[in-house]
Formats: C-alpha cells, structure tokens, sequence
C-alpha cells in the first residue's frame, strides 16, 4: 500500500486523461484504488448475510477485466452488478470507457458516489442505488461482475438474454455446472439453460481467501460469450418449463421423466409424447441428452402432448 492520495497529487501518472483529475489513487505505479483501504474508508466490514464478500486480492482483480479483454470484448459501456466499496469498479475504470455500477445497499451506494466523485461528474460513471433484479439495466456492452450470491442464478438470467459477452464470478460449484458438457456429473438444467444463450467456460477457481470477509465456499469465474443455439424451439418458455421438469428426474430414463412430471411441464398428454419419440432417446437419462435433442423433443412435445399452462418455467 502506498498511502491514500488523489490523483490531482499524481498529475499524468498513468497517462490516461479520463482518469486525472481528483480520482483518488492509493498505487501510483498501477494508478489504482487498493481494496484494503477502500475498506477503510468505507468504514464497512461485509456482511455475509447481505452476500457482501468484498475482493481483495489485486490479482484476481486485475484479471477480471482481462478477461473480457482478451476474447476482444467491446468495454465501451461495462455494468457491474454489485459494485460494493468500488475495487472490482476502479480496475473497470481502467479497462473500459464506461461503466455503470449498481448497488443494493444505501450506506455502499453512498459511499461509492463519494469515492468515485471525479468519475461520476467525468460522465465515466454511474452509481445505480437498487436491486439488480428490478432497476432498469442500460444498454451495456459486457458486463463484468462479482455477483452476490443469493441471487446468482437470477442475475446470470436477467443478464444472458440481453446478449453481451459476461465475466462474472459465481460459487464454484455453480459455475462448473454451467459450463458443463452432456455426460459428465456436472451437466443439467443450469448447462442447458445457459447454454440456450452463450457458450460457458470456466477460466479461474477463486480461492476463499481472495474475499473479506471469506465466503463459505470456493468461487470461480465464467466467461460467456452470446450465441445463437444450435436448433430451434417453437416456444421458449415451453422448452425451459419442459427441462426444468425432466431434470428433477435426472436418474429416470426420459420415459418415466417425461411421464412423471406432467404437472411441471404442464403436458396433457404425455403418453402421446414418449409414443412419438425416439426409443433410444426416451430410455437415455436426461444427463446424457444433448441441448439439440432436448430441442427436438420439446417441439415435439410441444406439438403432439398437449401442452397446458406451465407457470413454473
Ligand atoms: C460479492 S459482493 C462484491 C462487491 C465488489 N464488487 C467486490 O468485488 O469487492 C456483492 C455486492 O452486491 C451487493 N448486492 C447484494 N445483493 C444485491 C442486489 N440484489 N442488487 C445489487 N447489489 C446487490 C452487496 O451489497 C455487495 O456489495
């Protein structure tokens, strides 16, 4: 650490013009904010219960960024969901032209519009107080998040339809389940769903210790980069409705999966379906079907089961 400075005391430091001014500088050499001393004067602690795990490790950090950055992703407009003391926020800064950063809770948000005083009145950011499954989202080119948690799964799904390359850090465990492949233990619903979308990889487990203060469980981060799938489905809403179905049967063969959850998928007739369908398929497990395949039979199944009302999707 190398003390608490503004950049109006750095002059031209890092030579990027956006960024002089008083925008507040703890690491000359990087021309960066250090995350423990965001910390500090932000004067907060994290609360687990509010999914507050604030990164402090500079390399992870860094790394977020270039990521988007090596995949050639447009960083002309970043949104970062969960921006809480601004480390993840300040690298942004840096890396993109734009950024627009939302955040839940009123002491974080008011601390960041203190913080980031130049960058906001620069026009370089905007400090969105709210929750990020209801406030309107911009228009963003990529966004690069270290999410909260509790709603993970929402944000990855508010995020993927809107089509823009993700960098987002997720638990472990979830994240190689969204990038898993058909066949292997990892590969479900989630894989699917997000693989309607966007290619999925994991490029960097995140120890517990790069956060304050240490989640429970290990991270990781994942890259999408937006895709149009490999087949077509009638009704989007029917297709998420009918894997969320069979896939709480993950260990039946198709057969009784598809049988056994008609009250999910909202099938009249799910007899008529697995008549209709490919033997071999209906006596696979829904691990080992493919994305293609799952398409095929919910447009089947969308033309021959009756299907009713499917709330659940
Ligand atoms: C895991 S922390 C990440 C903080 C910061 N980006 C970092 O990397 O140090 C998640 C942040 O999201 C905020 N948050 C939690 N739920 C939220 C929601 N629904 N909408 C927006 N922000 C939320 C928390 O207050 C916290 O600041």
């Amino acid at each position: 650490m190398n003390g608490e400075r503004t950049r109006g005391d750095e002059g031209d430091s890092d030579g990027d013009p956006d960024r002089d001014g008083a925008a507040t500088v703890d690491s000359p050499e990087t021309g960066t904010r250090d995350p423990d001393a965001l910390l500090r004067r932000a004067g907060v602690r994290g609360d687990p219960n509010r999914d507050q795990h604030f990164l402090v490790d500079d390399r992870v950090l860094d790394r977020l960024p270039e990521y988007a950055a090596e995949a050639d992703v447009d960083l002309s407009h970043v949104l970062e969901i969960g921006a809480g003391t601004g480390a993840l926020t300040d690298r942004l800064l840096v890396a993109g032209d734009r950024v627009t950063a939302i955040e839940r809770d009123p002491d974080l948000a008011a601390f960041l519009r203190e913080e980031f005083v130049a960058e906001i009145e620069a026009g370089d950011l905007t400090v969105v107080e709210g929750d990020a499954l209801e406030v309107e989202l911009p228009e963003f080119t990529a966004s690069i998040s270290n999410l909260p948690y509790g709603p993970s799964s929402e944000l990855a799904f508010r995020l993927l339809p809107e089509e823009r390359p993700l960098v987002l850090m997720f638990q472990r465990e979830f994240a190689e389940r969204m990038a898993a492949e058909p066949g292997t233990d990892d590969y479900g619903r989630l894989s699917v769903t997000a693989g309607h979308y966007a290619d999925a990889e994991v490029v960097e487990p995140v120890p517990k210790e790069a956060f304050s203060p240490p989640p429970a469980v290990q991270s990781a981060v994942v890259r999408t980069t937006p895709r149009d799938p490999d087949y077509e489905v009638d009704d989007e809403e029917f297709f998420m409705a009918f894997l969320k179905a069979v896939f709480t049967q993950r260990r039946k063969t198709m057969r009784n999966a598809v049988r056994n959850t008609a009250h999910i998928s909202g099938l009249g007739d799910p007899d008529a379906v697995v008549e209709a369908a490919d033997e071999d398929l209906m006596s696979a497990r829904a691990g080992n079907v493919t994305p293609a395949e799952f398409a095929d039979l919910a447009t089947l199944a969308y033309e021959v089961g009756e299907p009713g009302e499917h709330p659940s999707a």
